[in-house]
């Protein structure tokens, strides 16, 4: 398994033709997300409407670009690093404040702490059939002086430009993630705007509008994969799930510079493309604005939110998760047709 990073000359726009060949096909249509240089104005009319956009030459984590396996492992610290493993190459979050009330819930992702140094031997070593392993940590203060030197040096000028511009709240966390070629994050939203800094290798996005919610059929929000779709891509269940068939979206390859604006509330699933090496991502998770005031007709987003709220309420007042489903259905079937 290749821990290098891709730098390869071949990272010019035939690297990503080349990608784009090779990328598996799902049963959903979608269309390119625009790729676009930071000056060019529709990246602001892009963000001003929260649609998704690559965004180039931001120089946003260019002090990050010599971040490959080995300089990580000499230079982000002894601290013990999150790490997920899988047999599969499907990593599935989950929020393990939600475990205790799922005990027999199988979870095919395995949270591990262990050095960068243990993580990258574990990616040199690997075998097919091994555990498969993703990196995935919160760039804090327990990181070496120098990765503290090159996060300093990150764009932040420009960040913060765009942050005041759209009123994004606070910069909640960069994660680092630091992937083996092929892992997959599948569809999920998240409630935080995003910057998705690539930095080595190569990652494909699918991304859905937020009205896509009818089409993903994410699982209920007291789930320890809240916000996660229950749709397996690969082999969907259309009895359970007919509106999977209504699904189109919008798609993306990130490679070395490139930003991607991930509005929140799209809907996303990110594959570290096969065979172009290992990745690594920083992502930028910002706090939403808070509204101004509420704008008729609502947004996907808002609806988003109240189904949200609606689900938190009655599973707080009823105090027991296993009645709301008959709860809900007593409410709704047969009278909201
Ligand atoms: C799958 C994984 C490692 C994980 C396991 C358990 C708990 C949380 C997470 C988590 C959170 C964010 C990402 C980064 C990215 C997806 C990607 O780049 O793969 C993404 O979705 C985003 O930036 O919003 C990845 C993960
Ligand atoms: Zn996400």
């Amino acid at each position: 398994m290749a821990t290098s990073v891709e730098r390869s000359p071949e990272s010019g726009e035939d690297a990503y033709s080349t990608i784009r060949g090779e990328l598996k096909q799902y049963s959903f249509q979608t269309e390119p997300v625009p790729r676009l240089h930071h000056l060019d104005p529709r990246v602001e009319a892009l963000m001003r409407a929260e649609k998704p956009v690559v965004i180039t030459d931001t120089n946003l984590v260019k002090s990050a670009f010599h971040w490959d396996a080995d300089y990580l492992s000499s230079n982000i610290g002894s601290a013990k690093q999150t790490v997920y493993s899988s047999y599969k190459n499907k990593f599935l979050y989950y929020d393990d404040k939600k475990l205790p009330q799922f005990p027999d819930l199988q979870l095919a992702t395995k949270h591990e702490e262990m050095t960068f140094k243990e993580f990258t031997e574990k990616v040199k070593n690997h075998k097919k059939g091994d555990k498969i392993y993703y990196l995935q940590q919160a760039l804090n203060d327990s990181v070496g002086k120098s990765l503290v030197l090159d996060f300093i040096k990150f764009n932040w000028s420009w960040a913060t430009e765009q942050q005041k511009k759209y009123k994004w709240g606070a910069l909640t966390s960069n994660l680092l993630l630091v992937g083996m070629d092929g892992v997959i994050t599948p569809a999920h939203y998240d409630e935080q705007q995003n910057f998705f800094a690539q930095i080595g290798g190569f990652k494909r996005f699918l991304l859905f509008d937020p009205s896509m919610f009818e089409c993903l059929y994410p699982y209920p929000v007291y789930h320890p994969h809240d916000r996660q779709s229950q749709v397996d891509f690969d082999n969907p269940d259309h009895e359970r799930f007919p509106n999977f068939r209504n699904l189109y979206g919008q798609e993306a390859i990130v490679g070395p510079g490139d930003v991607l604006y991930l509005p929140i509330y799209w809907w996303h699933q990110v594959e570290s493309v096969p065979n172009h090496g290992m990745t690594v991502s920083v992502n930028f998770w910002y706090k939403s604005g808070t509204e101004e005031k509420i704008v008729y007709p609502l947004k996907p987003q808002q609806k988003v939110a109240m189904m949200r709220n609606i689900e938190k309420m009655v599973t707080s007042a009823i105090n027991n998760h296993e009645e709301v489903p008959h709860l809900l259905k007593t409410m709704v079937l047969g009278r909201y047709t």
